[in-house]
């Protein structure tokens, strides 16, 4: 395997640890596809490493990642009218959130690689996930995120794993700035999203998505921050399709929030990506203005045929709502992103109700209970007796 510039076409080494090109553009692995075992889409005993000969690295350090459900929304398909809705629940992975694919895959590398401190710059959930790895492989993280802005769950996480906490002033984008300028001048291995072997870990949702429903679905729709998922998954179809497994290639929807969505607005606005300045969303998984990935999303979008999307802070609790209400799921407001992004596409007829529809729901809904409970105000409580209780339910 190598590493080949998306930009240029240049390849280095896998094991050269350099996160861009000599010409500034994105690194991608690219993956044998005569050595992959192309037999193992059988529907069985699905964890992430089971697709190991699909992936650069040998399972080093694992807290046993993968596996997700893929949970058909039955009540939904009905209030929409849609004919096949799916969510793949990444809040099951060991952290809570997809961001696990990406550290086992990367945290291996590391260790691969001999690197004994990792960093990375963090909204909240690849903290926690990079702690619990490097906690896992007995080295030391580093995680940067920006002050006051990280959901109370995932700091807690960071912590608890024993991660060295730096909160900055400013936010993710200036927080990912220093993290890589960190890794070229003191030697910390970067694991965001821009270290291509993170993606690998992350393209395996693609391999689960055609494992558990032994077909492609028409449409897979995610949030979309640093932009690196949507290009993972992207990525991890593709190879099926180029190895000979799967005959058709899904559309890939990505969804943004409003305060937080220059994506999304040049998509739509049909001109050139440009980064927003200060980004602002409740959703604070997403709260990014300067998604690193943003040129592998975009040709994500644009090769698969998709589209990206803008939903508001009302939409995403509203959806939120009625995951958690109407289908027993509870997401963080990021995650809930893809579900109100789907409603207004299929409010606005730009998708078709006939087609199936993946939701991939990316975060545990309690990383960030204070979102739910700050506009909730619980009754006074009653006496301890069946008259009390009586007179409330009636
Ligand atoms: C819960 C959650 N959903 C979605 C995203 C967006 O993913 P990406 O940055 O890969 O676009 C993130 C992080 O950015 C996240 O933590
Ligand atoms: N939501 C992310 C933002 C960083 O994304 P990454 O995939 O580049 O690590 C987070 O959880 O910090």
């Amino acid at each position: 395997m190598v590493l080949r510039c998306i930009r240029c076409g240049r390849e280095y080494p896998e094991d050269e640890i350099r996160y861009r090109c000599e010409c500034g553009g994105l690194l991608e692995v690219v993956v044998d596809l005569d050595k992959v075992d192309t037999k193992i889409f059988d529907g069985n005993n699905i964890t992430l490493w089971k697709y190991e000969s699909w992936l650069p690295v040998k399972k080093i350090v694992s807290l046993n990642e993968g596996g997700t459900p893929l949970y058909r929304l039955n009540n939904l398909e009905k209030i929409l009218g849609v004919k096949e809705l799916y969510a793949k629940n990444e809040g099951a992975n060991p952290t809570g959130s997809f961001k696990d694919r990406g550290m086992t895959v990367g945290v291996s590398k590391a260790l691969e690689l001999g690197m004994k401190r990792v960093a990375c710059a963090s909204t909240g959930n690849t903290s926690a996930s990079l702690a619990a790895y490097a906690a896992k492989a007995g080295i030391e993280a580093y995680v940067l995120v920006p002050s006051g802005k990280i959901a109370l769950g995932k700091l807690a996480q960071a912590i608890i794993y024993g991660a060295k906490v730096i909160p900055i002033k400013g936010n993710f984008d200036d927080a990912l700035r220093v993290v890589i300028e960190a890794s070229e001048e003191l030697g910390i291995y970067m694991l965001n999203s821009i270290n291509p072997f993170r993606l690998e870990g992350q393209k395996t949702i693609a391999y689960e998505i055609y494992d558990q429903l032994q077909k492609v679905p028409d449409n897979v729709v995610l949030p979309v921050g640093n932009a690196g998922n949507i290009s993972a998954i992207w990525k991890g179809f593709k190879e099926l399709y180029e190895a000979g497994v799967i005959d058709k290639l899904p559309r890939m929807i990505g969804i943004q929030a409003e305060g937080a969505s220059p994506l999304a607005k040049a998509w739509k606005e049909k001109r050139k990506f440009k980064p927003e300045k200060n980004p602002e969303t409740l959703a604070t998984a997403i709260r990014i203005g300067n998604p690193a990935n943003w040129e592998k999303a975009w040709r994500a979008v644009e090769e698969s045929g998709g589209m990206f999307e803008i939903v508001s802070d009302e939409e995403i609790l509203k959806a939120q709502r009625i995951l958690a209400s109407k289908e027993g799921l509870f997401v963080e407001p990021a995650s809930a992103a893809s579900l109100a992004g789907l409603i207004k596409l299929l409010n606005e007829e730009k998708v078709d109700r006939d087609e199936s529809f993946v939701l991939v729901t990316t975060g545990h809904g309690l990383k960030d209970p204070d979102i739910v409970l700050r506009n909730f105000k619980l009754p006074e409580p009653i006496e301890p007796t069946l008259d009390a209780f009586r007179r409330v339910i009636e």
